[in-house]
């Protein structure tokens, strides 16, 4: 039995969780017992059903409080979409038909420089927020756009329906593509303070500012260095893009010719933290990997993206190997999909390939590819000392899922064979111990009044 002191009242449910650790990429714990603190979210106990009657006595429950989870019900950690574009929600699964360069002035650039209308936003944030919740992401890492009171609403939103946020006012002070979606370093930097102070003024308990040049090709250093010096200052989180795209790095290399690498880039302007996270990483070297190691920054795995946009490959057995913190994420509208379960599959499928190509690779398992969406991604947000699986003292972020819900998606012969679902089959969504999913009346009525204002 696994206990911490309890602090308020228990919610406890028996069956089987799934997690993962950082020894053992599936752990499976059958006929278990977790308790939430209702207070403050977080798991107050992890035992087994033979030490119920401890349980019991020792954190003041009774029997008949237990909710018991169906035979074809588990619970596992919520997924963790460490890299995502919010507005790009707008245009997700259309205008996948060029590489990145002109796919960013052609599609991205044009449906960004709306957000400036708050209705838009409202519409679109609230979409994704939901959709995301829905399909099982109780952490998201979001890059908004350039318009500060745009980005507080996606704040906003994140808070009022219970979804954990990290949230970017993107920052781009070079981009002479798009006249209308541009701002000066002054502005840039001006409004990047404005974005925090305002949202850490709110005291929202789940969303915090993060640090967003939107990658080198749109930054010059003197905003790259301005920003470093904030998310330092701040002690915050950043997050860009890096190594994506073959054109992108040779353009990155001739606007900073001083620089060693791509990676260097970053790190030069103090961007290169323990709570960076850098989006794709295809085309990083051995030694660009290592000074990821040595700073503690992490990699964000986009492969819906990768493929959909044509940039690259990342080789994830090589990045683990430098012992580089890695997560995924689903990187709309690069990728199509906002399900992380979606990017789960193309990890596999990706991993899979590789292994066709040379028989020396070892292809990722689905057990790894589990823990790289629970556990690796709240170690590449360091986060993970209060989500990612299922240790006491963490948050309870988690997902029911029933793999035999009505009309579901799959077909279940065996009881224990429950190895393939979908988003259909998450039935309960919990973020810090809330149950979040499915949305209730209160909250959407919550949300109206709140989002009116
Ligand atoms: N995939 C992707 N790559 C980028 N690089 C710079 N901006 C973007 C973006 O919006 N999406
Ligand atoms: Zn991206």
């Amino acid at each position: 039995m696994c206990a911490s002191r309890a602090g308020g009242l228990e919610r406890v449910f028996r069956g089987t969780f799934i997690h993962s650790t950082p020894d053992a990429a599936l752990q499976i714990l059958e006929d278990a017992l977790l308790g939430v603190d209702s207070v403050v979210g977080k798991i107050a106990f992890v035992g087994k059903g033979t030490e119920l009657d401890a349980l019991t006595q020792d954190f003041g429950f009774s029997p008949a409080e237990i909710l018991h989870l169906g035979p074809h019900e588990f619970f596992m950690p919520g997924l963790v979409d460490t890299h995502i574009h919010a507005p790009q929600y707008s245009y997700a699964g259309t205008g996948l038909d060029m590489p990145l360069l002109e796919w960013l002035k052609t599609y991205t650039f044009p449906a960004e420089s709306c957000f400036h209308d708050l209705d838009l936003a409202r519409r679109v944030y609230t979409q994704v927020v939901r959709r995301t919740l829905k399909n099982g992401t109780t952490t998201a890492c979001y890059f908004a756009t350039i318009h500060t009171d745009a980005s507080l609403l996606l704040c906003q939103i994140t808070d009022v329906f219970g979804q954990r946020g990290l949230v970017g006012k993107v920052c781009m002070d070079r981009n002479d593509s798009l006249p209308r979606y541009s701002e000066t370093s002054q502005e840039s930097q001006a409004e990047t303070c404005r974005f925090i102070e305002e949202l850490l003024n709110k005291q929202y308990p789940l969303v915090k500012p993060v640090v967003t040049p939107r990658f080198a090709l749109s930054c010059t250093g003197a905003l790259l260095g301005q920003l470093g010096a904030i998310a330092k200052k701040n002690n915050l989180h950043i997050q860009s893009h890096i190594s994506e795209n073959p054109e992108e790095v040779k353009l990155v290399k001739e606007l900073f010719p001083e620089a060693e690498s791509y990676t260097d880039v970053y790190h030069r302007h103090n961007l290169l933290t323990d709570k960076t996270v850098m989006a794709h990483g295809c085309y990083l070297t051995d030694q660009e990997l290592d000074l990821f190691h040595e700073t503690g920054a992490a990699l964000s795995h986009c492969p819906n993206s990768n493929i959909s946009l044509r940039s690259g490959v990342l080789n994830v057995r090589n990045v683990l190997r430098h012992k580089v913190k890695l997560g995924l994420g689903t990187d709309v509208a690069g990728g199509y999909s906002s399900s992380m379960l979606d990017t789960m599959r193309r990890t596999l499928d990706v991993s899979k390939i590789l292994g066709t190509l040379d028989p020396d690779y070892h292809s990722l398992t689905m057990e790894e590819v589990f823990r790289l969406a629970t556990l690796g991604g709240s170690q590449a947000l360091s986060m993970d000392q209060q989500i990612g699986n299922f240790e006491v003292g963490k948050d309870f972020d988690a997902l029911r899922v029933n793999v035999k819900v009505p009309d579901g998606p799959v077909d279940l012969f065996q009881r224990d064979q429950p190895k393939v679902g979908d988003d259909w089959n998450i039935v309960e969504v919990f973020v810090a111990g809330r149950k979040v999913v499915p949305f209730s009346d209160p909250s959407n009525l919550a949300v109206q009044s709140h989002l009116s204002q």
